[in-house]
């Protein structure tokens, strides 16, 4: 059985996108907190080893975790509470380079697979007006720094690098890999 140790709706769509179809979905209950002076990508890497310490499977399941962190420099950017919170992330994220961290991690038995993919991000310089129309659509919510590169946001995206899968929540290329080495047969 293959169990999807994340309540994300955007994980599942892009496990169907590589024709993958879990037996299971449990949102793990993880304190997400980062820690005093917890760098971005060791936070992201600790929190998705914990999400996947927390889904309970069989021994023969293979379970699936993930976690995406944004960062500004040491900075770490979570979900936004509210709109004005948004709003703040977003004139920081403006007109700059950021990072989109997502770690993955995959279970089967005593065996552990750890990937992280780092990808960059530069939004176009944002007016207030363009601040306030993107707020308006309530695209940001439940959205790690504030946006979603999959949502209308996308209009704002100038440009990235690294992988467009990762940044929305789950590098494919790593998921793939790592499904595979855990014995889960795949299109490919
Ligand atoms: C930057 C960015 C983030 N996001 C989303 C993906 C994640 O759902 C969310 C980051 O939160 P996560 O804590 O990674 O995931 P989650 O809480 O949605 O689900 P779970 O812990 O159960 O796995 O931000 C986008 O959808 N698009 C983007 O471009």
């Amino acid at each position: 059985m293959f169990v999807l140790g994340s309540g994300s709706p955007r994980r599942l769509e892009l496990l169907a996108q590589i024709g993958v179809v879990p037996d299971a979905v449990r949102p793990p209950e993880v304190d997400e907190t980062p820690r005093g002076a917890e760098l971005p990508r060791a936070y992201c890497e600790r929190i998705t080893a914990a999400k996947l310490d927390a889904v309970a499977a069989g021994p023969e399941d293979i379970v699936l975790c993930a976690d995406t962190t944004v960062a500004v420099g040491r900075r770490i950017l979570g979900k936004p509470e509210d709109a004005e919170d948004a709003a703040a992330f977003l004139r920081l994220l403006s007109g700059r380079r950021h990072k989109v961290i997502t770690a993955l991690a995959v279970r089967r038995d005593d065996r552990r697979w750890f990937r992280t993919s780092v990808s960059t991000v530069r939004l176009k310089q944002l007016s207030e007006a363009e601040i306030a129309g993107y707020l308006a659509t309530g695209d940001w919510r439940g959205k790690a720094g504030g946006y979603a590169i999959q949502g209308p946001a996308a209009a704002l995206v100038a440009w990235i690098e690294g992988s467009h899968s990762a940044i929305i929540g789950l590098p494919l290329h790593e998921t793939a890999n790592l499904l595979q080495a855990a014995g889960l047969e795949i299109w490919t």
